[in-house]
């Protein structure tokens, strides 16, 4: 998806909502356990009651890796049941020398390696240049680089002093001459709004992905009085807060009812935007 598309499905559903699909067989409705896939099952139903109201759906990789094959399997089914109008995220956060990125990169881009074609993946900047643009290299997918998370550790090392700036703000500056923002985006956590303002100086035209309002109590509208742009220019994740709002058989209903408060507010701030 083009930069220019993504935005214009914010304007048409009035959403810049992505909806982490971090599927934890533990947490499921006991009623689903007699399903052949019950992650798959649970994802399928999150998706139909909520894809009119999100531009973005954000599989965390790790819940589905820690079920071996069978999570993959999950994943790709998964995949391939989000509407095509709806940005994808591969949150895996990888990163690492050249030649082994660029595997990463197969993995998550092109269909014929592991049968998944992420739109993005989220990539981590420790390693530098070369481990991040194995990722660039394919036309129309995008990175989305860590740069300020939303855990308190994000203070150990992003919010160190470097030279005249925080080392998340190096990220920021140093990224842009890897990639434009057609193809590059950056994390900044919803815990980080006081941040917001200063990165979007630093970054006027990417988009950012924001996780942490919902369960980690991120507040969306500091979010979006600092970080919407006239193009939109966020994507807000929420997980927990909308895939286990009800563990009964009205699971589906109520995680659109918590999408839908979400996106009605969302509505208003692009308005006033
Ligand atoms: O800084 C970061 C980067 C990634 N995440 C991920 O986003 C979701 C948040 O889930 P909630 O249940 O809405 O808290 C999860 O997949 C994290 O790994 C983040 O939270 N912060």
């Amino acid at each position: 998806m083009t930069y220019s598309e993504l935005s214009g499905q914010i304007v048409q559903k009035q959403s810049y909502l992505c909806i982490g699909l971090d599927t934890d067989p533990r947490k499921l409705p006991p009623h689903l356990s007699t399903e052949t896939d019950p992650v798959f099952t649970f994802n399928k139903a999150i998706i139909d009651a909520t894809a009119d109201l999100t531009v973005a759906y954000k599989p965390n990789i790790a819940f589905y890796e820690a079920q071996g094959p069978r999570g993959w399997e999950s994943l790709q089914k998964t995949l391939e049941y989000i509407p095509k109008n709806c940005f994808t995220i591969a949150d895996a956060k990888r990163g690492d020398i050249g030649n082994t990125s660029d595997l990463y990169a197969r993995t998550f881009f092109d269909q014929t390696a592991a049968g998944l074609s992420f739109d993005s993946v989220t990539v981590a900047p420790y390693m530098g240049r070369d481990s991040v643009t194995p990722f660039l290299a394919y036309e129309g997918k995008w990175v989305i680089l860590l740069a300020l998370t939303s855990n308190s550790g994000s203070a150990d090392f992003q919010r160190q002093q470097v030279g005249d700036q925080e080392l998340f703000e190096t990220v920021i500056t140093t990224a842009q001459t890897w990639a434009g923002p057609d193809q590059l985006m950056f994390v900044v956590g919803a815990t980080q709004a006081a941040e917001l303002s200063r990165i979007r100086e630093l970054a006027p035209d990417n988009f950012l992905l924001v996780p942490g309002v919902g369960a980690q109590g991120g507040s969306l509208e500091d979010v979006s009085r600092q970080g919407l742009t006239p193009n939109g220019g966020l994507l807000v994740n929420a997980s927990r807060s909308i895939l286990y709002a009800s563990n009964g058989t009205d699971f589906a209903e109520r995680a659109r009812a918590e999408a839908k408060t979400l996106q009605t507010e969302m509505a208003i701030h692009l308005t006033l935007r």
